[in-house]
């Protein structure tokens, strides 16, 4: 197994889900995690002057679902079947676009502005991408198959992220999401990584 050394900001983030991703594989890594003040030093030595990166046996690569997909490669979570892959990798792709409308009120310095985002984001954006995300799980609570992939722990991390700075539980009502959810937080790796990241 080749040496894994991790890096990001202190959050969960982008990174979270690469956190989880080693942790469902249990495969140790370096998890660096720096302070905003460290990252003008380090931000021309990564390669495209982003992070999360990964330095991979002293390789070093970035964009987070790049990262995501290699671990996932590496933990079995990746699809069993290059059609299989790539239907992980739709749903993955389809995060990605809810994402781009996080950043944008995560970002928002206008605070009446910022409010006004979040108002729409919570009330119309995020339940029609969760009505469609209802109807691509199975009722045995996967998007992929009938096993753990990482489509469904990226979904979790970015719910995971998204529930501290919404009003309301974003899956409540929402049965098959709910056990993807429950799915990917009863996989053994994950349930002890997420006791130790929520126990301080
Ligand atoms: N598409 C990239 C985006 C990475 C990104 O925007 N990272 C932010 C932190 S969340 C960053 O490096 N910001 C600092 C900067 O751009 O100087 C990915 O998915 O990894």
């Amino acid at each position: 197994m080749p040496s894994y050394k991790l890096t990001y900001f202190k959050h969960w983030g982008r990174a979270g889900v690469l956190r989880l991703l080693f942790a469902a594989g249990e495969i140790e890594f370096e998890d660096v995690r720096i302070e905003r003040e460290q990252w003008p030093e380090l931000k021309p030595k990564t390669p495209m002057g982003q992070i999360p990166i990964l330095e991979v046996d002293g390789t070093i690569i970035c964009q987070t679902k790049a990262i995501g997909r290699l671990i996932a490669k590496e933990a079995g979570l990746a699809g069993k079947t290059p059609l299989e892959a790539a239907q992980v990798d739709m749903i993955v792709d389809g995060l990605s676009d809810l994402q781009v409308k996080i950043v944008d009120f995560f970002i928002e310095k206008d605070e009446k502005k910022k409010q006004e985002k979040i108002k729409e984001f919570a009330e119309k954006t995020l339940p029609m991408f969760l009505d469609t995300y209802e109807k691509l799980a199975s009722s045995s609570g996967h998007f992929v198959g009938d096993a753990l992939t990482w489509a469904d722990v990226d979904f979790f991390s970015l719910m995971f992220f998204l529930k501290d700075h919404l009003p309301n539980d974003p899956l409540k009502g929402h049965v098959k999401l709910t056990k993807v959810k429950d799915n990917v937080t009863s996989n053994p790796g994950i349930a002890a990584w997420m006791e130790k990241e929520t126990s301080h």
